[in-house]
């Protein structure tokens, strides 16, 4: 089944007086993949934490607007576990907890009440979904700190996925991976277009138009970031609206 599209409508958050990025809306349509890209403090971090609500753990900090998942609005519900296992987030750095392989699916998993009987089959599956089962099968009760920074990138997705999410945030997840294990990841995430609502944060813009669908360009304006342009890929690229996505696009600004 088609996952739900995700919405943002006015989204602001600030911090403390601050504002790190005000008035950002965006569509994901379902199962599509949306780069969010932009130079560094436009506020992209901010916006992706705000929309599973890691943003309601950070003292001072303030999410207004609204955000819908298909046509329900999410942006109000008052429980964010129910939220986060809707809506998966992947980091930059790799970060397995300092447990077993098989551990790091098992825990999650046990977190949100899945029965104890149904979570080794769950996990495999989602390591299946990342590529990583035939690599690791023969060791799942090793520590997940000693897989490769590709591996473990790939176990995080994995650890995301086997709650199935409809949504997964990927906050710059190929950046901190050689390039053979980017390479990896990335296709790893063109795999999970149709089965998931995909935004992802890149510096990597020819990376964002070799693989996503849709781009949203921030930018900072008056010390606070915003949403210049969103819209589809080749037309942000090829025929972009607004002058700064021309230049940023160009690499003559950012
Ligand atoms: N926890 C926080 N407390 C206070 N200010 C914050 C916090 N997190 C981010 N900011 C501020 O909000 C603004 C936007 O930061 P954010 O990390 O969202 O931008 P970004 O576009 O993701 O940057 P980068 O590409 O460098 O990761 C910046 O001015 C930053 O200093």
């Amino acid at each position: 089944m088609m996952p739900p599209s995700l919405e943002l409508q006015g989204v602001c958050v600030h911090y403390g007086n601050q504002a790190a990025i005000e008035h950002a809306s965006l569509t994901v349509g379902g199962g599509e993949l949306m780069a969010l890209v932009g130079p560094s403090g436009c506020g992209k971090s901010s916006l992706l934490g705000s929309i599973n609500r890691m943003t309601d753990s950070i003292p001072g900090c303030r999410v207004s607007g609204r955000v819908l998942l298909g046509d329900e609005v999410i942006s109000a519900r008052r429980d964010p576990a129910t939220l986060r296992r809707q809506i998966g987030m992947v980091f930059q750095q790799p970060n397995p907890f300092p447990l077993s392989i098989i551990d790091n699916l098992r825990f999650p998993l046990s977190e949100h009440g899945v029965p104890r009987r149904d979570r080794d089959a769950l996990a495999e599956q989602a390591l299946r979904a990342v590529g990583l089962w035939e690599e690791v099968k023969g060791r799942l009760n090793q520590s997940a700190l000693g897989l490769s920074g590709g591996q473990q990138q790939r176990l995080c997705i994995a650890r995301a996925l086997v709650l199935e999410p409809q949504v997964l945030l990927l906050d710059e997840p190929c950046s901190a991976l050689d390039p053979v294990s980017s390479k990896v990841v990335e296709e790893l995430i063109v795999s999970l277009k149709g089965r998931y609502t995909l935004l992802m944060v890149t510096h990597n813009l020819a990376q964002a138009r070799r693989i996503a669908d849709s781009v949203t360009v921030c930018w900072v304006e008056a010390g606070c970031g915003c949403v210049v342009e969103s819209n589809g890929c080749r037309q942000v690229f090829e025929h972009p609206s607004h002058p700064i996505t021309a230049a940023y696009c160009a690499g003559e600004a950012g």
